[in-house]
This record gives structure tokens, sequence and C-alpha cells, in this order.
């Protein structure tokens, strides 16, 4: 599938684990970027045995491992932004910072994955939590945390409003960072761009085909700023094609969490289909 019509093809990175089920983690990373036009590549980091019901094990890929997925992939096909999910360890994450500051101007997208959509643990182990508070939130261009990921990353355990979640989660580092599904009422995120903060809003989806929003969202968004998009109009595309992907989700699959399903998205779609 090509990047652009014209152009050179975009290239994105993920960085994270296996999801047995093929609705989140490496694999729905990689077909978020297929549905958003852009050539997908990966750094597996971990691989769980999962389904829409829940995670019943994990194991982490050895540190070395991760390195060399990752000379392997930039020393040859190199990358217009990042993706980084699952963090499993400290040792993991100072390994992530060491590569990735030599990367000049390629944004990078934090989805800090601490617990599944169907409550399971991924990570987020305290000296992991403040690797990535220390090392990586200053290398990332825009965070995504649900509340409750982002309680965790300021240390804010009481605050429940999502823009001083989203301003500290900058002034931590970050030059950016959305709370995802951030309000009570209906659904939506809080954009906070370092400046200005934005609402992004829209109905909230009964279906029952969230697996892997999270991992779409922010995979979305990774792809979207691959491709020169701004970060608030890349926020609200993503948001809006992950609505749709819970709406007209893969209710046949799975008799727990459904996965969600994606459609195809991006600057050169003629409209938003929603
Ligand atoms: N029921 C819903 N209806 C509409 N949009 C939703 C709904 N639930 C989540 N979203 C949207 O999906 C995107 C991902 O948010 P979510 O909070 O589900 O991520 P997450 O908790 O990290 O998910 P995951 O655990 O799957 O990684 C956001 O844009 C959010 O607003
Ligand atoms: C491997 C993996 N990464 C991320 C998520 C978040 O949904 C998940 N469920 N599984």
């Amino acid at each position: 599938m090509s990047g652009t019509p014209t152009g050179p093809r975009v290239r994105c990175l993920t960085i994270g684990s296996s999801d047995s089920g093929g609705g989140a983690g490496i694999q729905g990373d990689l077909k978020a970027f297929a549905r958003a036009g852009v050539y997908g590549s990966s750094a597996l980091v971990g691989v769980t045995a999962q389904n829409t019901t829940g995670v019943t094990a994990t194991a982490s890929i050895d540190t070395d491992m991760v390195g060399h997925q990752l000379r392997a992939v930039l020393e040859d096909i190199g990358t217009d932004a990042v993706k980084i999910g699952t963090t499993w360890s400290a040792e993991l994450v100072w390994l992530l910072v060491d590569r990735l500051v030599w990367l000049d101007e390629v944004p990078v997208v934090l989805d800090p994955v601490m617990i599944s959509a169907a409550g399971s643990a991924l990570g987020g182990e305290e000296d992991a939590v403040t690797a990535v508070r220390e090392g990586l939130l200053p290398l990332t261009w825009v965070a995504t945390p649900n509340p409750a990921e982002a309680r965790r990353l300021t240390r804010l355990e009481e605050e429940s409003d999502p823009r001083k979640l989203a301003e500290a989660i900058v002034e931590l580092g970050a030059r950016a960072a959305i709370i995802t599904d951030a309000f009570p009422t209906g659904a939506g995120d809080l954009l906070f761009d370092g400046e200005r903060h934005h609402e992004i809003t829209g109905p909230r989806r009964v279906s029952g085909c969230d697996h892997g929003a999270g991992c779409a969202h922010s995979a979305l968004i990774t792809a979207f700023l691959a491709q020169g998009m701004p970060l608030t109009r890349a926020a609200r595309t993503a948001h809006a094609a992950v609505s749709l992907a819970i709406e007209r989700g893969a209710a046949d699959i799975g008799a727990g969490r459904h996965p969600v399903e994606l459609h195809p998205v991006g600057p050169t779609t003629e409209g938003p289909p929603w």
C-alpha cells in the first residue's frame, strides 16, 4: 500500500508486544498503519497469550534482541515516526531511550500501556514507570494515556481533572498529551498541545467492540504525524476513526471484548464517513 499518491512511501515503526488474538498490540498497530496507508515495521518487546477475554501469559523479549530489531529496521528501512506501547522493564525503557535519542525530528508517540481493555496487567512495574517518566517522556512528542495510566505516570493518584493530568505529563517533558476517554459523559479525549487544551468529543459507542481501541488510536496518530498532519487534526481524525471502528467492530470475533475494526482513513480519504 502506498503512503501518498505522489511522494515517497511513509514509514512507521511500532515498538510493542504481540497480542495472539490479533486485536491489539503489534498486530493492531500494523493493521492501523495499513489502514492509514503507511508502511509498517515493528520491534517486538514482548509476547502475550491473549484473546478477547483477557491475558493468560506474558513473556518479555531479551533486551539485546530488541536492540538487534531496532538496528535492523533503522539501518535499512528507517522511519518517519515511532510508536511505543508496552514497556515491560526499566532496562527495556532505557535501551529505547538510548536508541531513540538519535532520531532527529522524528515524531515519537507513547501509548503507556499498563492494563488491557479486559483488565489484565501489561507491565507497569514501578521501576519501569519511573524510567518512562525520566527517560521516555522527554523524548515524546505526544503521550496518549487513559486517565488511570495518566495517574500512574504523573503519580497524581487522586487527580480526576484530565486537564491537570495532561499538563503534568507535559511538565514531565512530553511535548503534548492526549488523555483518552477523558470525560464522564459521552466519549472523547482531552488534548493539551503544550499551550492550549482541545476537547475532542463524540458519541459514546456501546457495541462491545473496544479491544484494541487504544492501540488503533495511538497507531493512527503515529501514521498521521508521519504523513505531516498537524497534531490537533491527527487527534480528531484518530478519535473519529476509532469511534467508528468500535461501532462497526468485529462483533463475531471472540466471546469477550470484541476487537475494533478500522476502515481506511487518512489525509487522502475523501471526507470523513462518520
Ligand atoms: N465507547 C466508546 N465510544 C467512542 N469512542 C471511544 C469509546 N471508548 C473509547 N473510545 C475512544 O477510543 C480511543 C482509545 O481510547 P481508550 O481510552 O479506549 O484507550 P485505552 O484505554 O488505552 O485502550 P486499550 O486498553 O484498548 O489500549 C479514544 O479516542 C477514545 O475516545
Ligand atoms: C500486547 C498488547 N498491547 C497493548 C494492549 C492494550 O490494549 C493489549 N491489550 N495487548
